[in-house]
């Protein structure tokens, strides 16, 4: 593990993010760029539309190895080791650090089956209804769900589909979980639900959201990192960076004078 502080505090760090720079066809989307992600801690990550968030997030699980064009220069430590090291597998790096997509994507697939399915075949080998019954919890869905677990999953509301996909990546056991834009294609009240759990889920889990919501960023997150045209222009307490921020454009983004 990294004991790297954290803005001046002795947390720990289990993601560290060190002069990363990532491109697309050599066009540069995030330049250098450096943080720590704090154990059992919401990390966010703000700033306006193209700045290079969801780039980024999706570097911390090697999502990007999807996209042919992308390279990745600097060094992601996970747990003190290099996540892009040539002997990693990137399927495990997916189990430890899981991720929840901006539009809920359920599996066209049973309630149940949406949860079981994943660990199943990663050879799972415990109570598929003790895993189901507990992710549907911890995702604050049970008891919602709980008698129609054999329905499609696709007869959900938006905000459920939400959850049920939260409860999916929990029922992996990850480390992580990643979230990017989770709230966004969702009601307020939905999004109020996810906030909650996003909160409660913390105790057990490093959260690393991007949003584009700057109240949601100041209401959940521990630390904020804000970046502007694939710049890390400020990294750090979230309360720090919204009341006293030691930047200007960060005062005139978070103050909403931005452009
Ligand atoms: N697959 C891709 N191929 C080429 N360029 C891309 C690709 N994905 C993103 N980009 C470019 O990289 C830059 C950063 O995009 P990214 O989606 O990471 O930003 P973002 O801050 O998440 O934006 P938004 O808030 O609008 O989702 C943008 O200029 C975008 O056009």
């Amino acid at each position: 593990m990294n004991d790297r502080e954290i803005s001046g505090s002795s947390e720990q760090a289990v993601l560290n993010l060190d002069k990363v720079s990532i491109s697309y066809s050599g066009v540069a989307a995030v330049k250098n760029v450096s943080f720590p992600i704090a154990k059992n801690k919401v990390t966010s990550i703000i700033g306006p539309s193209g700045c290079g968030k969801s780039t980024l997030l999706r570097s911390l699980n090697r999502m990007n190895d999807f996209i042919p064009e992308v390279s990745i220069d600097g060094q992601i430590s996970f747990a003190g080791q290099n996540l892009y090291a040539e002997k990693v597998d990137a399927v495990s790096v997916r189990r430890r650090i899981g991720m929840v997509f901006q539009k809920p994507n359920p599996f066209p697939k049973s309630i149940y089956n949406n949860i079981a399915w994943g660990p199943r075949i990663n050879g799972y080998a415990g109570s598929s209804d003790e895993l189901v019954e507990q992710s549907l919890k911890q995702a604050a869905l049970w008891d919602e769900v709980k008698d129609r677990l054999d329905s499609s999953a696709l007869n959900l509301s938006g905000g459920q589909q939400q959850r049920l996909c939260i409860a999916r990546a929990l029922a992996m056991e990850p480390d992580i979980l990643l979230m990017d834009e989770p709230c966004s294609a969702l009601d307020p009240i939905s999004s109020a639900r996810i906030e909650d759990l996003i909160f409660e889920l913390k105790s057990q889990y490093t959260i690393v959201i991007v949003t584009h919501n700057m109240q949601q960023a100041a209401r959940i997150s521990d630390y904020t990192a804000f970046m502007e045209m694939g710049d890390l222009i400020e990294f750090g307490i979230t309360d720090q960076l919204f009341t006293r921020p030691k930047k200007q454009r960060t005062e005139d983004y978070v103050t909403g004078r931005f452009g």
